[in-house]
Formats: structure tokens, C-alpha cells, sequence
């Protein structure tokens, strides 16, 4: 049940010329295991994020998702793909204020038409058993991202998609939102892919690729991440 990116391309058009952020790019995530990639702003992670995530089509290419081909299917069938087997994390949480950290889970369950009382599990196994019942305000930074990582898992989705998931939080509150991301890869055998442009907190992936220009680089970085041999103007 993995995510199989093949052959991806996508252009955007820019004036008169076309500008492609996603320039050939292949990339397998297996169950169990954190893809990181890291690379700068502009360099097409978002891109990556969305064609993966089926929010856009790319020009040519193919994107699977747990053994289901996307490009193949029609805009309903793909919306119901993206929400019975991929779960998203944003950059920023984008809870609801009024709702408590529970009632933000169980909108999920109620959007999906079911009741499966997974909200209260979910949120203990993110760390916030006790404060089911406190509203946005009263969470700090990471609380509040873990609240996002359980509102992504509660489909209970195959592949996990995460933007810059510490990039609101201080080193310290951002290394334990990674170490969690990589705990619940592996107990849920989930395909996560993480895109970051910060190499400091990638020391949890499994593997680190490294996209610029469009492009993965085909140098991989295994654990522990040889941080120093990634290239330069990588921050
Ligand atoms: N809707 C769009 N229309 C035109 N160009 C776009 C569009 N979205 C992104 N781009 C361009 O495509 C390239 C890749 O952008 P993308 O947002 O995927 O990169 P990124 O690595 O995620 O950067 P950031 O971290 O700043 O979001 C950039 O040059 C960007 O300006």
C-alpha cells in the first residue's frame, strides 16, 4: 500500500514562457517508511505535495496510491481516493477555534458519515490524552500540530502527506513532531512523504531526497543523514 510517483511532470504557465516545476520525478514510498525532501523555496515541494495528494493533475506522469492509478480516474472518483486513503498535514494547522481538539476529529468522522469513535485513540496516541476537551487557543504550537497529524490520520489512510510540519515550532517542540511523524509511520505502516526546506529536522526520515530546480537529485541519504553531504544553498 505505498505511493508510487512515476515519470512526473508539471508546468505552470508564466508570461509567455512555461516555467516546470516537476521535471521528470520518480519517487517510491513504501509502508512504514518517511520520505523527506528537502530543498529550497521555489525548487517545486508543494508541487510535489499537491500531485501526489491528487489535488493537481500533472501534465504527464502517473501517480498510485495504495495500488490505485489516479491519473485514471474522473474528479469524483479522485476525490473519494484523496479522502478514504490520503491523509494531509499542512504547514499551518488550520484547526477550527471554537472546536475542541476532540470535535476537530470527529467533524472528520461526521464529513465521512461515520462514527467510529477513533477521535479520543487517535489523539492519545498523539500525546494529548487529558486535553481532549481544549479549544485551539489553549494548545501550545506542537499541540496543536499534533491535533492536525491525528485529524490526518483518522481515515486511517495509507499515504500521509506532510508540508513543512516544524516550521512553525522551535527546534526542540519540532524535533518531537518528526520523531512522532516516524513513530506513527512505522506502527500504522502508512507511506509518509515529508517535504521540508529544513535539513536540521530531518534527522527521522528513513530516507531523504533532495529537490532543486524540479528535479530529485539521485544521491540518497540514508540514516543517519549525512546532513554535510547535501549540497549547498540547502538550508
Ligand atoms: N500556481 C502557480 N502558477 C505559476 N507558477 C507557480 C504556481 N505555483 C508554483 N509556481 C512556481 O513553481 C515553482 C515551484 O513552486 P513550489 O511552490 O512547488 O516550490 P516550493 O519548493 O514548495 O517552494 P516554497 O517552499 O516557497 O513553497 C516556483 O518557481 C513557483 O514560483
Amino acid at each position: 500500500m505505498s505511493l508510487e510517483l512515476t515519470d512526473l511532470r508539471l508546468t505552470y504557465a508564466d508570461g509567455d514562457t512555461t516555467l516546470v516545476a516537476l521535471d521528470d520525478v520518480s519517487l517510491t514510498v513504501k509502508p512504514g517508511e518517511l520520505v523527506a525532501v528537502v530543498g529550497p523555496s521555489g525548487s517545486g515541494k508543494s508541487s510535489l505535495l499537491a500531485v501526489a495528494g491528487t489535488l493537481l493533475r500533472p501534465g504527464s506522469g502517473q501517480v498510485v496510491i495504495a495500488g490505485t492509478d489516479a491519473s485514471r480516474l474522473g474528479d469524483r472518483e479522485r476525490t473519494a481516493l484523496r479522502r478514504e486513503r490520503i491523509g494531509i498535514v499542512f504547514q499551518q494547522a488550520n484547526l477550527i477555534a471554537s472546536l475542541t481538539a476532540l470535535e476537530q476529529l470527529q467533524v472528520m468522522d461526521h464529513m465521512r458519515g461515520g462514527n467510529s469513535g477513533r477521535a479520543a485513540d487517535l489523539l492519545r496516541t498523539v500525546g494529548l490524552a487529558g486535553k481532549e476537551n481544549r479549544r485551539p487557543h489553549q494548545l501550545s504550537g506542537g499541540e496543536r500540530q499534533r491535533v492536525n497529524i491525528a485529524r490526518a490520520l483518522m481515515s486511517d489512510p495509507a499515504v500521509l502527506l506532510v508540508d513543512e510540519p516544524t516550521s512553525a515550532l522551535d527546534h526542540a517542540r519540532g524535533t518531537e513532531i518528526m520523531g512522532l511523524l516516524a513513530e506513527l509511520t512505522e506502527e500504522r505502516a502508512v507511506a509518509t512523504l515529508l517535504v521540508t526546506h529544513d535539513v536540521a529536522q530531518i534527522g527521522h526520515a528513513h530516507r531523504v531526497t533532495e529537490m532543486d530546480d524540479g528535479r530529485l537529485s539521485e544521491r540518497r541519504v540514508g540514516l543517519p543523514p549525512g546532513i554535510p553531504a547535501l549540497r549547498p544553498g540547502v538550508r
